[in-house]
């Protein structure tokens, strides 16, 4: 059985330890193996709560991945009990231990380390009943609840003389740590407990452990039921809240290999999940990720020095919301990054390939990331953030959406009019059946476009879109519709001007009663052709009877005025003079028999002219004003008037005006005319004088009876004079006089020409004896040539030639000289051969 060692023996072993500093911030190692188990300095001794916790799991003890598979213990107990020295060998630690010698407090604060070789973090807790401290409990108690909120186990360290003992043994502080509790874990009736690992340290044996335990939890009994419980937990028992282990260890210092078998022993239970007595149960949890371990603890700690009300599920909610918001951001940037590329695109219309595919994979990355890490926190708060991450992340892909359904809109309206186009251009394509072709086709589209970017779990809509789609592919199918219409109106009316143009113009030159009738029938029959055309091509339009009829009540409006336009092109004031005075002059200069009139004096001017202005002036009227009447049928023809359209006005061709002003011009040129044809008849009277007569035959009298009498007089002037007279009488006599001008000039110009070649080319003549009859005739050529240089007028050049029985020679100077004299040729004289 083991002794209770004195307190100067005790003394003199702790001496033995090394001194370490304990103001340090963190732990300054001591030997090489510490170097191994960075520590840190959680809570100061100014209470500060360490920034450092998260870079020391992350980096330090390598528990960035863990999540929930770490745990977390605590040491609470009397100051200077041991506590460092048995976590040092329980976990591998290094934390200060007091030294023998000085009995100074050694922990101040709380200092954090993780386990070696094991997923623990361990806290060191500042000693209550600090002498250090004096009467300042306030420390120990927060340090208490501190570790009580964030530990799974809580190692209650004491002597074994403690037991027993209120104060010695920590009870009154015990105390307190169960009334926070009931206040923090109430609640969780049952639920979540802690376990409280009662280390009885200097186990001498005398008592046995059964007898300790006994007496312990006789003691934690007590204290539990003098607690003032919350409202609805007075008959809560302590065992609802936690869960009790005792044991012993000998004494160090007396017993260092039982010291150091047990504590081995002991440690089995902290590090090996398999033994037995395993302590770190599940039902112990806190259920705070390795990773939001920083923000719970120090929640916790700030709530503790403000000494707010420890409710640790908000603690765990807050801590949750603060992690999950956390890992929401880290996930929302590079889900950020991930969509950008959509955006330009999109804005600047146009249409992303597999947007819907790409949205999704990018939002599934997107929760899986957050899933990873914020999982681990309170599931409501997690559901609920991981509810909000998926309607962030679905309304900023909402935009995207929305986006490329516009553009789809756009394009399947550029494909309804680009299929809708194409079609048309083909003659004859039926367009009604054609724009519900490329209607379906757009929709569909559409359609097909929209589905394929709505994502599940959304509540995206693209039905208001489709709508909208419908009735724009209806707005532009009428507009296109119209603009058809308009084309074939277009035809027709060429083909209605075709019909009227030359027809009413062939009437119109012709005017005179009945004109009108021709003129109304020309436009029924155009319009009847033209209605039949229309109505075979606008079946193509599937019109409804109205728009049809509509269509040609505008068609024989449009036939009409171009018929009246007709007219009144006809009408112009120079075109209708001219028909007047054309018909003026038809009538006055034109016999019955169409030929041209000439005024002899004895001719009655003045009735033709009288009736041919009368006839001419009474077309003004005629042509003043339309008469609508059908011949066929005998009734007036009448059109509806418009805003812009009047019937009555139009039948106006010629205003009173100019009626007045075109009777006028009528009257001053036929009067020119009139006075032109009198004028005639008067130059004609006085051209020969009746005394020139008279005195032509007295003194030509012996002329003319020389000329009679004289037969070969007689015969000349018959011969000449009678040609002379008709051509005379014809008005020949100039054209004969041009015409015999024209042969006298090309005969110059032929002549001049043969004469230049003879003297470019000049052949020696050859005069031989004997000279053939032919040779007659190149002689006579060569007289030509003589001729035609002699008109030349080359002075100094002769030609002599030779004729037969005699020689004659054209002097350039002019005339024929005949000698018997030498004739030079060429150059040489050759008398023999003349
Ligand atoms: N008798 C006895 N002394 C021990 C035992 N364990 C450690 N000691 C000695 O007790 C002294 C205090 O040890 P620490 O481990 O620093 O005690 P502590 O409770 O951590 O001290 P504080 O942190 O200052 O509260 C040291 O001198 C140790 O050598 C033990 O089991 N029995």
């Amino acid at each position: 059985m083991a002794m209770v060692p004195d307190v100067d023996y005790l003394s003199k072993q702790r001496a033995s330890t090394d001194f370490i500093n304990a103001t340090v911030t963190m732990g300054t190692p001591t030997s090489p193996e510490k170097e191994l188990l960075p520590r840190l300095h959680l809570i100061n001794e100014q209470k500060e709560f360490s920034d450092d916790l998260l870079t020391f799991i992350n980096e330090k003890w390598g528990l960035k991945d863990t999540g929930f598979n770490y745990n977390l213990a605590a040491i609470f107990g009397s100051q200077s009990t041991g506590k460092s020295t048995l976590l040092n060998r329980l976990f591998g630690t290094n934390f200060d231990e007091m030294s023998e010698s000085s009995r100074q407090q050694t922990t101040k604060g709380i200092w954090i380390s993780k386990g070696k070789d094991m997923k623990v973090l361990i806290m060191d807790v500042e000693g209550t009943d600090g002498r250090e401290r004096g009467e300042d409990q306030d420390f120990e108690r927060k340090s208490a609840l501190f570790s009580l909120a964030t530990s799974e186990v809580l190692i209650v360290n004491m002597w074994e003389h403690q037991v027993g003992l209120y104060n010695g043994a920590n009870m009154g502080l015990l105390k307190t740590v169960f009334e926070v509790n009931l206040q923090l874990f109430g609640g969780n009736r049952g639920k979540e407990k802690t376990l409280l690992f009662f280390v009885i340290r200097d186990h001498v044996g005398s008592t046995p452990l059964a007898n300790l335990s006994n007496t312990l939890r006789s003691d934690l009994e007590r204290i539990w039921g003098g607690l003032s419980k919350p409202e609805g937990l007075e008959d809560c028992k302590i065992t609802e809240y936690f869960d009790f282990t005792f044991t012993t260890l000998p004494h160090k210092l007396l017993q260092p290999d039982m010291f150091e078998t047990e504590v081995s022993q002991l440690r089995s239970r902290f590090s090996d999940s398999s033994d037995p007595n395993y302590v770190f149960q599940p039902q112990y949890q806190r259920r705070v990720p390795a990773d939001g371990l920083h923000i719970y603890a120090k929640g916790i700690w700030e709530k503790i020095m403000t000494n707010k009300d420890l409710d640790l599920p908000t603690q765990q909610e807050l801590l949750a919301q603060f992690r999950c918001d956390e890992i929401a951001n880290v996930a929302f940037s590079a889900f950020v990054e991930a969509i950008k590329d959509f955006k330009r695109p999109i804005e600047s219309g146009h249409l992303v390939e597999n947007l819907g595919p790409r949205m999704k994979e990018i939002r599934d990355t997107t929760i899986k990331s957050f899933d990873k890490d914020a999982s681990r926190y309170h599931s409501d708060v997690y559901k609920r953030k991981r509810s909000e991450v998926l309607t962030k992340a679905n309304s900023m892909l909402e935009s995207f959406f929305v986006g490329q359904l516009k553009n789809l809109h756009k394009k399947a309206v550029l494909l309804f009019s680009g299929q809708l186009q194409e079609a048309l251009k083909v003659e004859g394509t039926e367009f009604a059946g054609t724009a519900a072709a490329a209607h379906k086709d757009a929709v569909g589209f559409f359609l097909t476009g929209a589905k394929a970017i709505k994502l599940d779990d959304t509540d995206w809509e693209y039905e208001e879109e489709i709508y909208q789609l419908e009735n724009d592919l209806k707005e532009l199918s009428a507009t296109q519709k119209e603009k058809e219409i308009t084309k074939m109106q277009a035809t027709l009316e060429k083909h209605l001007k075709k019909e009227l143009d030359e027809p009413i113009k062939l009437v119109l030159d012709q005017p005179g009663p009945g004109m009108w009738g021709r003129v109304v029938t020309i436009y029924m029959r155009a319009v009847d052709n033209t209605e039949k055309l229309l109505q075979k091509k606008a079946k193509s339009f599937d019109l409804k009877d109205e728009e049809l009829e509509q269509l040609v009540t505008k068609l024989k409006r449009q036939g009409w005025i171009l018929t009246t336009k007709k007219v009144h092109n006809e009408s112009v004031d120079g075109l209708m003079i001219y028909k007047l005075i054309n018909r003026f002059e038809e009538r006055f200069q034109r016999d019955e028999r169409g030929l041209p009139r000439v005024w002899k004096p004895t001719d009655d001017i003045d009735t033709p002219f009288r009736n041919a202005r009368d006839e001419a002036i009474a077309l003004i009227p005629l042509y003043a004003h339309i008469d609508n009447t059908d011949p066929a049928t005998g009734t007036k023809l009448t059109l509806e008037s418009t805003d812009d359209f009047d019937f009555d006005q139009s039948l106006i061709v010629i205003s009173e005006s100019r009626q007045q002003e075109l009777a006028n011009q009528l009257r001053r040129k036929a009067d020119a005319t009139f006075v032109e044809a009198k004028r005639s008849v008067v130059a004609t009277q006085a051209k020969v004088p009746y005394w020139v007569g008279v005195a032509l035959v007295i003194l030509g009298w012996n002329e003319f009876m020389t000329i009679v009498t004289n037969p070969l007089y007689l015969s000349i002037t018959m011969t000449l004079g009678v040609p002379f007279a008709a051509l005379w009488y014809l008005n020949m006599l100039g054209t004969v006089q041009t015409v015999g001008l024209r042969v006298y000039e090309q005969a110059m110009i032929l002549g001049k020409e043969r004469l230049r070649e003879t003297i470019q080319q000049p052949e020696p003549i050859k005069l031989q004896s004997g000279m053939a009859g032919n040779e007659e005739h190149d002689h006579n050529n060569d007289v030509s040539d003589a001729i035609n240089a002699g008109s030349r007028g080359n002075g100094t050049e002769k030609h002599l030639l030779h004729h037969r029985g005699s020689a004659r020679s054209l002097s350039l100077a002019g005339g024929w000289h005949e000698n018997n004299q030498e004739i030079e040729l060429n150059g040489f004289k050759d008398k023999e051969a003349l």
